[in-house]
């Protein structure tokens, strides 16, 4: 294979099953994740893509009955070797969930707390981060005359860009959005996926969505789960219009789900 033909894998999932107490929600799960990509987790609800997604950065960990079997490597390194330091990796794999949490604190300390926590102390330089972050999340034209605002004060749409922008400012490789604008409107969603498409360009981006239009319309490779399983996971354009797999085509053509 030639050097320019090679993909630049950064996730690399080996046998890798999830289980809540015994039940298996996620089961032997091979996949390859390439470097600054958008790849979408798509799929009836219940199947393991929350899970699975979870699994990449450790948050299942905050689940006492979980447990996660397999190998999971990112840039190189297994995620669940004992010497990995987890807020380390949470700083390099940043996660967005559904529904935008910010915390009670004023826009710009939204972004500020945890870099200053982590010992940015000089003002000039939280306060570049703190704009670089917002730009980058596409939220600075909107917000930088009311940085002492309450991040409450902001629309939902604005609170979900906001939280991009938290994990921006931890610099990330990765960011794992799950299903971030299923709780918003139309224009914000729209908002959310011109975000993500500029985002790719910097960062590697996992998905998981609902939304199967907004799959087709933001990512570049797609994965398609079922009841646990990995059932397809291909390019993007062929996984909409000819997949492998009869049950990929029976769920993006709406006869189950
Ligand atoms: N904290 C938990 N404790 C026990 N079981 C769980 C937990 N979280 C998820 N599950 C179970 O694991 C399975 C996969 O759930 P998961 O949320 O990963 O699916 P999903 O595909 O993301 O679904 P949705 O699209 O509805 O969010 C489901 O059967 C779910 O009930």
């Amino acid at each position: 294979m030639s050097v320019l033909t090679m993909q630049d894998t950064i996730i690399q999932t080996r046998d890798v099953s999830v289980f809540y107490g015994e039940k298996r929600a996620v089961n032997n799960i091979n996949m390859d994740i390439e470097r600054n990509s958008v790849t979408a987790f798509i799929g009836p609800s219940g199947c393991g893509k929350s899970t699975l997604l979870r699994s990449l950065n450790r948050m299942n960990d905050l689940v006492p009955s979980c447990r996660v079997t397999g190998s999971i490597v990112v840039d190189g390194i297994d995620i669940n070797s004992e010497q990995v330091n987890i807020e380390g990796l949470r700083q390099v794999v940043g996660m967005v969930f559904q529904r935008a949490n910010p915390f009670f604190k004023s826009i710009y300390e939204n972004i500020a707390f945890a870099p200053r926590f982590h010992g940015m102390r000089d003002k000039r330089e939280l306060d570049e981060l703190v704009e670089t972050s917002l730009r980058k999340a596409a939220l600075w034209d909107e917000v930088k005359d009311r940085l002492k605002d309450s991040a409450l004060s902001l629309s939902g749409g604005q609170q979900q860009r906001l939280c991009i922008a938290r994990a921006i400012a931890m610099q990330p490789t990765i960011l794992l959005l799950d299903e971030p604008a299923s709780a918003l409107d139309p224009i914000s969603t729209m908002k959310i996926e011109e975000l993500v498409m500029q985002l790719k360009e910097e960062y590697t981006i996992v998905i998981v969505t609902h939304n199967l239009h907004q799959a087709a319309r933001i990512s570049e490779r797609t994965a398609f789960f079922l009841l646990g399983e990995l059932v397809e996971m291909d390019e993007t354009s062929k996984i909409f219009t000819s997949p492998e797999n009869e049950r990929t085509e029976a769920y993006i053509s709406g006869r189950f789900g």
